[in-house]
């Protein structure tokens, strides 16, 4: 092991890199609060500011993932359609199977420069994450509660609202609405056969509700889906504290554009069209199986440096006070002083544990699990 990965494991390290991303983060979450009265005078200024601020965070994971673990991004795609990447709305459909798959969209999103402005169809419970699920209320994530009693206005709502949105982004919908176990495979197979669909072996059957708002309410607005099929080299199990750790990992994203206007307008039909979908993104997985690649040329975007330059300027910004006031306390030779910093220290990191959790496949909700109507047993 070289010394620059062994300091990558060392948990001072982790330590600082969490205290920087907390710390700024709130410093952004505050700035955020402050741009509220410019909403009332020019919602579409308001809107660029807080992209710009929404940058500030999201690109200090992306710095983590490119810069720090070097995990490479490949990207799989047609060359005719690369140019349209990032200059057009779109609604990404993503597989739900990786930790930190939603990182990895982010890292793309950061490659083709729509990283401040994307956006998601995010669980409710993600609202209240600090520094990211504050950060997301500005940026108009849309919010659900995976009851479509409740979120057919709400969602519909939301997505009206990004009609005259300012500058491009992608909308990210993971439609298998939770993340991969085998547990919920098996409870969500049981129900494509009673529906009598083909059975999926590597994603969940996809939910068809919230697809179709979001095509009906972006029409005329985003120009394409980009269906994205997402895998890990070598059988690579990635996780976000992996890559805290300075860990290396290999990911292979196939992008198709397939314009909005032929995805079908009647309900049913938008239906069966994912269903479809999600048979074709079936096949290209299991190809990814068998070769340990996926169809089409490579495509793939540098990593640009604006990351780690944000990174590195929230570090300065940061890392000086604390310094300071390290030094202040350890000149002082309070044993009191010393021990509420330790205890801060302590109550920050058990933060940015839970934080980190929420990322955790072994934590995932039991959304198709606890309600599935076949369960006989
Ligand atoms: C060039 C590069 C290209 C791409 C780069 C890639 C990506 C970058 C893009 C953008 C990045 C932006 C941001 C990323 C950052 C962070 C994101 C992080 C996380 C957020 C992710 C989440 O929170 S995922 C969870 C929330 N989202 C969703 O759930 C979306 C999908 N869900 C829906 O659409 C739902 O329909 C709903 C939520 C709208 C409503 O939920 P409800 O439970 O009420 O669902 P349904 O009524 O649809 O469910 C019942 C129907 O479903 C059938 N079914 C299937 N399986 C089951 C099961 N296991 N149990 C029960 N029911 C099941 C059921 O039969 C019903 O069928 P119907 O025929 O009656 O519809
Ligand atoms: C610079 C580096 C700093 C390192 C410290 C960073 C720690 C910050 C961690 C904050 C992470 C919060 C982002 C949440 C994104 C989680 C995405 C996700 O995958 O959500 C799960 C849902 O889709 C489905 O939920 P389940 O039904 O599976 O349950």
């Amino acid at each position: 092991m070289g010394l620059l990965q062994f300091l990558k494991s060392q948990f001072l390290c982790h330590l600082i890199m969490c205290y920087v991303f907390l710390v700024s983060g709130l410093i952004v979450n505050l700035i955020q609060i402050c741009t509220l009265p410019l909403w009332l005078v020019s919602k579409q200024l308001a809107r660029k500011i807080n992209i710009r601020l929404a940058y500030c965070i999201a690109s200090q994971m992306v710095a983590a993932l490119e810069w720090w673990s070097g995990t490479e991004c490949t990207l799989y795609t047609d060359p005719k359609r690369y140019p349209l990447y990032g200059k057009e709305n779109a609604i990404v459909v993503l597989n739900h199977t990786f930790e930190i798959d939603f990182l990895c969209g982010w890292t793309f999103c950061e490659r083709f420069g729509v990283l401040g402005s994307s956006k998601v169809l995010a669980k409710r419970e993600l609202a209240y994450v600090p520094v990211i699920g504050w950060m997301w209320y500005f940026l108009e994530i849309v919010f659900c509660k995976r009851k479509w009693e409740e979120d057919r206005t709400t969602v519909a709502q939301s997505l009206q609202k990004l009609r005259d949105y300012p500058e491009n982004y992608w909308f990210l919908l993971f439609c298998e609405g939770t993340r991969f176990t085998p547990k919920k495979h098996q409870f969500s197979m049981q129900i494509a056969e009673s529906k009598g669909l083909p059975k999926l072996k590597y994603h969940l059957l996809p939910r068809t509700k919230g697809f179709y708002v979001t095509v009906q309410n972006l029409r005329g607005t985003a120009a394409a889906i980009y269906d994205s099929t997402l895998n890990f080299r070598n059988n690579e199990v990635p996780t976000l504290l992996g890559i805290i750790n300075g860990k290396k990992y290999h990911a292979d994203l196939y992008v198709r554009r397939i314009p909005l206007e032929s995805v079908p307008e009647d309900e049913a039909e938008c239906a069966a069209w994912l269903h479809k979908l999600y048979q074709e993104k079936d096949g290209f997985q299991e190809q990814y199986a068998q070769t340990g690649h996926f169809p089409g040329p490579i495509m793939s975007p540098p990593r640009r440096p604006w990351s780690l330059i944000n990174w590195l300027f929230w570090s300065c910004v940061v890392l000086y006070p604390l310094g300071l006031l390290i030094a202040q306390m350890l000149s002082s030779g309070s044993v009191l002083t010393i021990a509420a910093a330790v205890v801060v220290c302590s109550a920050v990191s058990m933060g940015m544990r839970w934080m980190i959790g929420q990322t955790e496949i072994d934590k995932s909700s039991n959304y198709g699990i606890k309600a599935a109507p076949l369960n006989n047993n």
